[in-house]
C-alpha cells in the first residue's frame, strides 16, 4: 500500500441541496484528484457535512451529480461507491474487540468477495502497524483512550480499501493537544497511504496543516478552492481573509491603484481594485511601527502581552477600528507606550472593494 495512489478521483457537478427554504449546498462544482487530500472548512452550517454526505451517498443530492471516475454515483449502491467513513463521536462497536472493529467491514461481505480468514487477519495486523497500535487488537473500545478510538475508527474505514476515504470532523471531540498530535499523524499517514481524503472542519488551522488543497464554503456555496497558501496569502475576499487568521481592517477609497484613507493618499496600492470606496485588510504580522511621518500617522490604543507576542492597537484619524500590529515578544523589542505617536508602515496587505 505504501507511496502508492489511492482511489478514484472525484468530480463534483453543480450539486445542490435543500432543506425546506435553506438552500445546505447550492451549485458545488469541485474535482477532488486521486490521492489528493482536500479538507472542507466553513463555519457551523456552511454546508461541510452536507457535501460529504452527499459524496458518501447518505444523503440524495436534488441537483447535479457526482461522479467517482467515469461513473455517475447514483447509479452505484452504497456497498458499490465502497466509501470510508469516519465520524466525530466513536462509532465502534462496544461488545467487539479492535481487532474484530477492524475486520468489520470486510467480514461483512458477501462470501463471494469475502476474503479469507488468514487474509483478514494479516490485513488486520498491517492495519494495527499502520496507526501505531500494534498491541491492542485485543482490547475494547472502552479501553483506549479518545484518540486511539480514532485512529482505530480510521483503521476500520481503510480495511476496505475504500475509492475515497471522508472523515467528519474526526478530531472535535478530543482536547487540543490531541487533535494537533492526531492531525499530523494522519497527514503521515496520508503521505505514506496516498488514500484520496475528504476532511471536514470548522478549525482553519487544522485545515492549513493537513490538507494539500482547502475549500472554503460559505452559505452552501465555495468561496475560494486552493492550497493552504493560496488561501492564507491570496484570500479571494474579505469573508476568507477573516475567516482564514487574525485581520486588521482600514476603510477608504481606491483610486487610480492607489489606496486613499481619509481622502489622503496612504502611500500603499490598490492595484488589484477597481476606483471607489475600499476595504484594506492586513495581517497583525504584516505591519511595521516606526518613528511619527514613517508611513501612515496613528496613535497607540493600547499594549496587549502575550506569552510570544505584543500586539499593539493603533487609532487611524478617522477609522471606526483600530489596527492591530504584532510584534514578536523577544529580547530587544521595544513596545510602544499607549498615548505615544507613531507611524505605521503596511509590509503586505490586500484590498477589496467595500
Ligand atoms: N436534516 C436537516 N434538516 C433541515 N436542515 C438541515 C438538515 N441538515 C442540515 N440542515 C441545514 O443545512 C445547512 C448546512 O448544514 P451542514 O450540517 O451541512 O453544515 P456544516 O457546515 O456541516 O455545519 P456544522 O459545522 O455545524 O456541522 C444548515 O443551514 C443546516 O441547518
Amino acid at each position: 500500500m505504501q507511496g502508492n495512489r489511492h482511489g478514484v478521483d472525484l468530480q463534483i457537478q453543480g450539486v445542490g441541496k435543500r432543506y425546506g427554504g435553506t438552500a445546505a449546498l447550492d451549485g458545488v462544482d469541485l474535482h477532488i484528484a486521486s490521492g489528493e487530500l482536500v479538507a472542507l472548512l466553513g463555519p457551523s452550517g456552511s454546508g461541510k457535512t452536507t457535501l460529504l454526505r452527499v459524496i458518501a451517498g447518505l444523503l440524495p443530492a436534488d441537483a447535479g451529480r457526482v461522479l467517482f471516475g467515469e461513473t455517475d454515483a447514483t447509479q452505484l449502491s452504497l456497498r458499490e461507491r465502497n466509501v470510508g467513513f469516519v465520524f466525530q463521536q466513536y462509532a465502534l462497536f462496544r461488545h467487539m474487540t479492535v481487532a474484530e472493529n477492524i475486520a468489520f467491514g470486510l467480514r461483512s461481505r458477501p462470501r463471494r468477495s469475502r476474503p479469507d480468514k488468514a487474509t483478514i487477519r494479516r490485513r488486520v495486523d498491517e492495519l494495527l502497524a499502520l496507526i501505531q497500535l500494534p498491541d491492542l487488537g485485543g482490547r475494547y473500545p472502552e479501553q483506549l483512550s479518545g484518540g486511539q478510538k480514532q485512529r482505530v475508527a480510521l483503521a476500520r474505514a481503510l480495511a476496505i480499501d475504500p475509492t475515497v476515504l471522508l472523515l467528519d470532523e474526526p478530531f472535535g471531540a478530543l482536547d487540543a493537544k490531541v487533535r494537533v498530535e492526531l492531525r499530523r499523524w494522519l497527514r503521515r499517514l496520508h503521505d505514506q497511504t496516498g488514500q484520496t481524503t475528504v476532511f471536514v472542519t470548522h478549525d482553519q488551522e487544522e485545515a492549513l496543516e493537513l490538507a494539500d488543497r482547502v475549500v472554503v464554503l460559505r452559505n452552501g456555496r465555495i468561496e475560494q478552492a486552493g492550497t493552504p497558501r493560496q488561501i492564507y496569502d491570496e484570500p479571494a475576499s474579505p469573508y476568507v481573509f477573516d475567516f482564514i487568521g487574525r485581520a486588521s481592517v482600514i476603510d477608504g477609497d481606491a483610486a487610480g491603484g492607489r489606496f486613499l484613507v481619509a481622502g489622503q493618499d496612504a502611500a500603499f496600492d490598490a492595484a488589484d481594485v477597481a476606483d471607489g470606496p475600499a476595504k484594506l485588510y492586513l495581517r497583525p504580522h504584516d505591519a511595521a511601527i516606526g518613528a511619527p511621518g514613517d508611513g501612515l500617522d496613528a496613535r497607540v490604543a493600547a499594549v496587549h502581552r502575550h506569552a510570544d507576542r505584543i500586539t499593539v492597537e493603533l487609532e487611524l484619524a478617522g477609522q471606526p477600528r483600530p489596527l492591530e500590529v504584532d510584534l514578536v515578544a523577544a529580547p530587544g523589542v521595544h513596545a510602544p507606550a499607549t498615548g505615544d505617536a507613531v507611524g505605521v508602515r503596511l509590509l503586505r496587505h490586500r484590498t477589496y472593494p467595500a
